[in-house]
């Protein structure tokens, strides 16, 4: 890029800019300078992932040289071996990282230092509460990179020329994290990158060989490769007097050799025998590659062998991530084709339920120039999408049982460490699981396994299917459930009572997708699954000879009542029935067997969308009063409607016309 067109870049946010051609002057998107005022705020007692950040960028930067360099090895120059450089000159009080990666170009470094481009930022800075501790937590998911360099410095340099550009064409980009930053051409004979780091005053304790090296083997030393710093020796003080050895020396100190030494173990994590990595490697690791401030739950690395060969390192983690629900997000799994990498974001990798999936698939068998399209069609990657589910379900699985142990089972250390586990997971991923019963058909069974629901016997969100299954009564043929707007809806809703009077479970389903996703499992281990308000409510054998009698009594009995309440509410049902769920209440609505639920239609306008104007079926109970009074009273017209926006205001949803439904209530108040 020649420094002439550097006035010329369209970039709005610019808003001082000087008109000299060798220095520019320009201002941060406004998202940076915010994101820099928390950095610096938000992140002070985490200090050290500053080196961690920089030397995975450094990294990075080498990554996407050797990958270039694969369609174009001129890029490598007169320096194939990639390496990162680690110093420190306490005089100046400045540490430099520097790798010969891929470097930047002058408006490459003005536009990935001085912008984010990483979509969901908007949205991230809404979720910022002012909270320090809260906020490094979100800042730490959202990943700041660069910028974590200003939690140290006062003043960062960077220094880089790209691969490919001429020694002229170099950029020196510098700024004190403040509202702009500054660029100018230089000459820079090496390619890559060197961030300088001014250190603040505070920071001055990171101007020290070991505390440095230690930094680097706890966060980076799974990075693949040689992280080089320069050897130090122990040297003795001067004498004081010279004539004089009872006169003492002058105290000793550590001094460079001048000699580069290789200080972490230079090998990628994930292709170390597993007796070689202690888990907090693997966390380490982890939070490198996710930017979590927290441990993963858990993780499963194995080395996959067969027609298709790959290691696989996948990690659950603790928590959800604050944009767990856009869709547009890039998946978490890094893709190397043997060691070199490839793309961070191989959604090809894993299944969209399993999104929350973070990790590094290394294989052996696909080709290094690999697109983004052929990966979707790869034999290769279909297989190993497969092995990654099967894996992350069996990890799951495996979670799920040790959930919870009999308080006198024998439990090994290792499975008791799993206690609790899978609840954890569960609040955290649970509703983006269930995405999986629409989405792979074939893991359908294993993933209703692994649901959990809340029900009519417990409250917390605990219930699995084959607990449900185990508890059925004697003649129970069907799993009942019901979706509601929230726990309580569910629990108070009307169709529950005959189910609650004859003590039948019911689950009781809340999660915005379990509408839908309920519609792929329509059995489970041979059980049906049937949901309390569809259809008519048959209870197959769980009802007796006597019950079922008196309600084809009932309905025969009132046959003309019903027909005049349909004939009143002719615009809001398509039919009215005599019930046999009801036990307290008047009435209910209910769809018709595999119509959409009122519910999920409700939600479906809610995210405005069209939905087909399907009407319900109101169920009167014949034992209620207000049922038997109906018929002959003159405000039959006004009571039908009453009852009709009463059972729509039990199951959560709105009268249609609420301001009538209010007048009708205070007329026959008033009249009373
Ligand atoms: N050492 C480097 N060499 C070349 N380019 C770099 C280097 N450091 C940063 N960059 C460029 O600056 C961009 C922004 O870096 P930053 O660390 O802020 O975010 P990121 O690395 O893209 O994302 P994240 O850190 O969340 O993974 C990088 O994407 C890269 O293009």
């Amino acid at each position: 890029m020649a420094c002439a067109t550097f006035a010329t870049f369209p970039n709005k946010n610019l808003a001082k800019r000087s008109h000299t051609m060798s220095k520019q002057t320009l201002s941060f998107q406004t998202e940076v300078a915010q994101l820099l005022h928390l950095v610096t705020h938000s992140l002070y007692s985490n200090k050290d992932i500053f080196l961690r950040e920089l030397i995975s960028n450094a990294s990075d930067a080498c990554d996407k040289l050797r990958f270039e360099a694969l369609n174009n090895p001129a890029l490598y120059e007169d320096a194939p071996n990639l390496e990162i450089r680690v110093s420190f000159d306490p005089e100046a009080r400045t540490i430099t990282i520097t790798d010969n990666g891929v470097g930047m170009s002058a408006q490459e470094a003005i536009d990935h230092l001085g912008t984010i481009a990483k979509s969901g930022t908007k949205e991230f800075m809404n979720r910022l509460s002012g909270d320090q501790k809260q906020d490094a937590q979100l800042i730490g998911q959202f990943g700041v990179g660069f910028y974590s360099g200003f939690i140290v410095a006062d003043q960062i340099t960077v220094e880089s020329r790209r691969a490919g550009l001429p020694p002229e064409q170099g950029v020196r980009w510098t700024s004190r994290g403040t509202g702009d930053f500054e660029v100018e051409p230089i000459t820079r004979a090496q390619r890559g990158t060197s961030v300088i780091l001014h250190l603040r005053e505070d920071a001055q304790e990171y101007l020290n060989g070991w505390k440095l090296k230690s930094i680097i083997s706890k966060y980076s030393d799974h990075i693949g490769l040689p992280i080089l710093m320069e050897k130090e020796e122990w040297q003795d003080g001067a004498p004081i007097d010279p004539n004089d050895e009872k006169a003492g020396r002058h105290p000793g100190r550590m001094v460079k050799t001048g000699e580069w030494e290789t200080v972490n173990q230079a090998s990628a994590l994930w292709t170390r025998p597993k007796k070689d990595i202690t888990d907090e490697q693997y966390q380490e690791f982890y939070k490198a590659i996710s930017h979590d401030f927290e441990n993963p739950l858990a993780w499963t690395h194995n080395r996959v062998e067969g027609s298709t060969e790959y290691i696989q390192l996948l990690y659950i983690p603790a928590k959800a991530p604050f944009d767990l629900w856009n869709r547009d997000k890039k998946g978490g799994v890094r893709l190397y084709v043997k060691r070199v990498f490839i793309m961070d974001d191989a959604e090809a990798l894993l299944p969209g339920y399993l999104r929350f999936v973070k990790g590094v698939i290394d294989s052996a068998d696909l080709p290094l120039n690999v697109s983004r399209e052929l990966l979707q069609e790869s034999r290769d990657v279909r297989a190993i999408r497969e092995g990654n589910t099967r894996r992350i379900l069996s990890l799951l699985e495996d979670l799920a049982k040790h959930d919870k142990h009999a308080p006198d089972a024998e439990v090994s250390p290792e499975d008791k460490a799993k206690e609790g586990k899978y609840s954890q997971f569960y609040a955290e991923f649970g509703a983006v699981l269930k995405e999986g019963l629409g989405e792979d058909f074939a893991n359908r069974e294993r993933i209703a396994g692994l649901l959990r629901f809340a029900s009519t016997q417990s409250d917390t969100v605990s219930v699995s299917l084959a607990d449900y299954k185990a508890r059925m009564k004697e003649g129970q043929e069907a799993i009942y459930y019901i979706t509601a707007e929230n726990l309580n809806a569910a629990k108070n809703s009307p169709q529950l009572e005959i189910f609650k009077k004859k003590g039948i479970e019911v689950l009781l389903m809340t999660d915005r997708v379990d509408e839908w996703a309920l519609g792929y499992l329509t059995e489970f281990d041979g059980t049906p699954l049937q949901s309390v308000a569809k259809g008519a409510a048959d209870l197959g054998k769980l009802q007796d000879e006597a019950e079922k009698k008196a309600a084809e009594e009932a309905a025969e009995a009132f046959k003309p009542l019903l027909a005049k309440l349909k004939e009143a509410l002719k615009n809001e049902v398509e039919d009215v029935r005599v019930s046999t769920r009801l036990v307290d209440s008047p009435a209910c609505l209910v769809v018709k067997e595999g119509g959409m639920s009122t519910q999920m239609a409700r939600l479906l306008k809610q995210m405005g969308q069209k939905v087909p104007d399907v009407k319900p079926v109101l169920e009167v109970n014949p034992e209620h009063p207000l049922v038997q009074k109906l018929d002959g009273s003159v405000h039959f017209h006004d009571l039908a409607h009453i009852l009709f926006d009463q059972a729509l205001l039990a199951e959560g949803g709105l009268p249609e016309d609420p301001a009538a439904y209010v007048r009708r209530v205070n007329a026959l108040l008033a009249g009373a």
